[in-house]
């Protein structure tokens, strides 16, 4: 296994699977060890990512392809911009974490279209930078929707049960498809949120030096 000071780290799993308040714990954590960290996510904050977000609460119209494509675009942008690209940021010693990577592409759009065809599109991405490793919090689609509704006023285009049923599904198809390239781990994350940390934690220092 690599080993080495700073990794790239992907967090995926469905809408209110705790990707954000592991994203927290886990930069706590490294923090408290000494690494510099840079925590980030997609869609982003930038021109691109803000798009999307206008698209995925409904206010601007867009053919699923399309919206496939902006997601590839952000990526690269959040990947390789020379104010807040990601390779900078490994380049400085930064562990980066990040709340979404492609995988979230396969899942998300895999579900309205060839998965293929979406793996196809990320490829520059995964060419300029795999993570070190892909954490997949499998969190049951009733507990995610169930957190959902208790803690959002606004509920966004993929956050049917049906569909986070449809995208836990496109993401195991994915893992299943990518195993022999792609570091994967999967944890239970229908516990409480110090428990998945611990188990995402014991994954990280495994890796570290
Ligand atoms: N393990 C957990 N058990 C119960 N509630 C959780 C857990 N992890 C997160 N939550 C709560 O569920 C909601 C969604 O979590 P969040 O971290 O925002 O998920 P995501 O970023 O994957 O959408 C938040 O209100 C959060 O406080
Ligand atoms: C990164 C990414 C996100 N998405 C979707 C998943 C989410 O429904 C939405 C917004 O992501 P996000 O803000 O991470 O939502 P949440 O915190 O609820 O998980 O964007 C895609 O469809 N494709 C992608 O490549």
């Amino acid at each position: 296994m690599k080993q080495r000071n700073n990794l790239f780290i992907a967090l995926e799993g469905i809408d209110g699977s705790g990707k954000s308040t592991q994203t927290k714990l886990l930069t706590d954590q490294l923090t408290r060890q000494g690494h510099k960290v840079y925590s980030t996510f997609e869609p982003t904050n930038n021109y691109i990512g803000k798009l999307i977000r206008d698209i995925l609460k409904g206010n601007t119209k867009a053919d699923y392809r399309i919206i496939a494509g902006l997601f590839v675009a952000d990526r690269l942008d959040h990947l390789l911009n020379e104010e807040y690209g990601i390779v900078k940021k490994l380049e400085e010693g930064f562990t980066v974490i990040m709340d979404r990577y492609y995988f979230s592409s396969y899942a998300y759009q895999g579900a309205h279209m060839d998965i293929d065809w979406v793996i196809q599109a990320n490829a520059m991405s995964a060419n300029i930078l795999r993570p070190d490793v892909n954490i997949f919090i499998d969190v049951s689609p009733e507990i995610s929707m169930q957190r959902l509704h208790a803690n959002r006023d606004t509920i966004e285009l993929f956050e049917t049960l049906d569909n986070l049923k449809l995208v836990r599904s496109k993401y195991l198809e994915a893992f299943e498809k990518l195993k022999a390239v792609e570091q994967i781990c999967t944890i239970d994350g229908d516990r409480t949120p110090e428990l998945i940390a611990g188990d995402i934690w014991q994954k990280v220092a495994s890796m570290l030096t």
